[in-house]
C-alpha cells in the first residue's frame, strides 16, 4: 500500500488546448494517506477520471508529479505501480472460473501455488463467492462480476491502492447498497488506500471517510461528509450535496446583518473586514422555518408548491425574486401569509463564491 501525493498536477489535452488556457486539472495538490477510504465526486466533465487516469498512469499529466511514499512514479506505467483498477464494466476472463480469475494475479506475480491454495478459498469466503468458486464468470451476475474485479486487487499484498471509476453503474438499484456496504466493510477489513470516482453523492457519502469534491477542473472541498454538510467551502458544494442542495440568496452586508432585498438576516458572527465580490448566503432547507408573517425576525415569502417525501414536505417558495426550499416536517401547519426564519448557526456566507474565511 502507498500514500499516494499529487504535487501541483495540471493537464491539458493537447498543447492547443494547454496554449488556449483550456486545463482538464486546473492545479490539483494532495495527500491520499495510506489506507484511507477517498471519493472523488463531481459533475460530469470535471475531472474526476483525468485525476484517476494520472494516479494509475494510463495519463501522464502536463505539469507536476505523482509520488506513491516518496518514489516519484509520474513517468511509470500502471503495471510498475501496482495500482489495481475496478472499471465500470466488470474486466475479468469469462472463460476461467472465479477461482481460476482470483488466482491469475498471483500467478502473474510468481506467487507459489501454495500460497495460491491458501490465498484463493480465503477471498471467496470474503467475498462470499464460495458457492460460485468453480462456475465459468461468465453466467454470473454484473454485481458478482463486478466483486471477483475487486477481489482481483484486494488477492495482492503489493497492490498500492485500488483505484474505483464509477464501478456500480452497470448494478441493479437493489444490489448497489448491499454492493457499497460489502465495500466498506472489506476496506475496514484490508486497509487497502481505495480511491472511488462517482458522480453520485450517496455512494460518495456511504463510502468514504473523506470526500474530494471536483468542479470544474479544482478540486474545491475535501471534507468528511459532516464537513460537507454543515460548512461547504464554496457554494457548489453547499448545491451539489444535500437533497434538495443548499439555498444561495444574493445579498449585502451591512454591519452584522445580511440584506436579501425582501428583508435582513442578522448574522451571527459577521465577518471581520468588509468582504469584497458577489455576496451570497448560504442557508440548507433543513436550517429554514416557515412561521406566519410578522414573527419576529422573519423574512416574508411566497409559497409555491408543497412536496411530500414521505416523512416530511418540502416547501418550495420565492424570497424576494429567489427560489428557496425549506424542509418541514409532515405534520407542521403551514401559514397562509408565510415568512422564513433561518438558524443562525447554519449561516454560511460566500463572497464570489467562496465561504468566507473559508478558502485555504
Ligand atoms: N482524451 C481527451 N481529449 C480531450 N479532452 C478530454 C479527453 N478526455 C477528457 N477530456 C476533457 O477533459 C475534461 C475532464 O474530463 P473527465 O473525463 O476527466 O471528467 P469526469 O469528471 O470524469 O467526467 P465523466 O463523469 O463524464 O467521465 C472534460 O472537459 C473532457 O471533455
Amino acid at each position: 500500500m502507498a500514500r499516494i501525493r499529487l504535487d501541483r498536477i495540471r493537464h491539458a489535452y493537447t498543447p492547443e488546448l494547454a496554449a488556449r488556457g483550456s486545463f482538464a486539472l486546473r492545479g490539483v495538490d494532495h495527500t491520499f494517506d495510506d489506507g484511507g477510504a477517498y471519493a472523488l465526486l463531481g459533475p460530469s466533465g470535471c475531472g474526476k477520471t483525468t485525476l484517476l487516469n494520472i494516479m494509475s498512469g494510463l495519463v501522464t499529466p502536463s505539469e507536476g508529479r505523482v509520488l506513491f511514499d516518496d518514489a516519484d512514479v509520474t513517468h511509470r506505467s500502471t503495471e510498475a505501480r501496482n495500482i489495481a483498477q475496478v472499471f465500470q464494466f466488470p474486466v475479468i476472463y469469462d472463460t476461467m472460473t472465479v477461482a481460476e480469475n482470483l488466482a491469475f494475479p498471483l500467478r502473474n506475480r510468481g506467487v507459489s501455488a501454495a500460497e495460491i491454495k491458501r490465498h484463493v478459498p480465503e477471498m471467496l469466503e470474503r467475498l462470499g463467492l464460495v458457492a460460485e468458486a468453480n462456475r465459468k464468470a461468465r453466467g454470473l451476475t454484473a454485481d458478482q462480476k463486478q466483486k471477483i474485479s475487486l477481489g482481483r486487487g484486494l488477492i495482492r499484498s503489493d497492490v498500492s491502492a485500488i483505484l474505483f471509476d464509477e464501478p456500480l453503474t452497470v448494478i441493479d438499484p437493489h444490489m448497489k447498497w448491499i454492493l457499497r456496504s460489502q465495500l466498506k466493510e472489506l476496506h475496514r477489513e484490508f486497509r487497502t488506500t481505495m480511491i472511488y470516482v462517482t458522480h453520485d453523492q450517496t455512494e460518495a457519502l456511504t463510502f468514504a471517510e473523506k470526500v474530494m469534491v471536483m468542479y470544474d477542473g479544482e478540486v474545491v472541498q475535501i471534507g468528511t461528509p459532516e464537513e460537507l454538510f454543515e460548512r461547504p467551502r464554496h457554494t457548489f458544494v453547499g448545491y451539489f450535496i444535500g437533497s434538495p442542495g443548499m439555498n444561495v440568496l444574493p445579498c449585502r452586508i451591512e454591519g452584522d446583518e445580511a440584506d436579501l432585498g425582501a428583508g435582513r438576516i442578522r448574522l451571527p458572527s459577521p465577518p471581520a473586514s468588509r468582504p469584497q465580490g458577489k455576496l451570497e448566503l448560504g442557508i440548507r432547507p433543513e436550517f429554514v422555518r416557515v412561521v406566519p408573517s410578522g414573527s419576529p425576525g422573519a423574512v416574508p415569502v411566497t409559497i409555491d408548491k408543497v412536496e411530500d417525501i414521505g416523512s416530511e414536505r418540502i416547501v418550495r417558495a420565492r424570497i424576494g425574486g429567489e427560489k428557496l426550499a425549506a424542509v418541514v416536517a409532515e405534520d407542521a401547519a403551514l401559514p397562509a401569509d408565510a415568512a422564513v426564519l433561518f438558524e443562525p448557526g447554519a449561516l454560511n456566507l460566500y463572497a464570489d463564491s467562496w465561504l468566507v474565511g473559508g478558502r485555504t
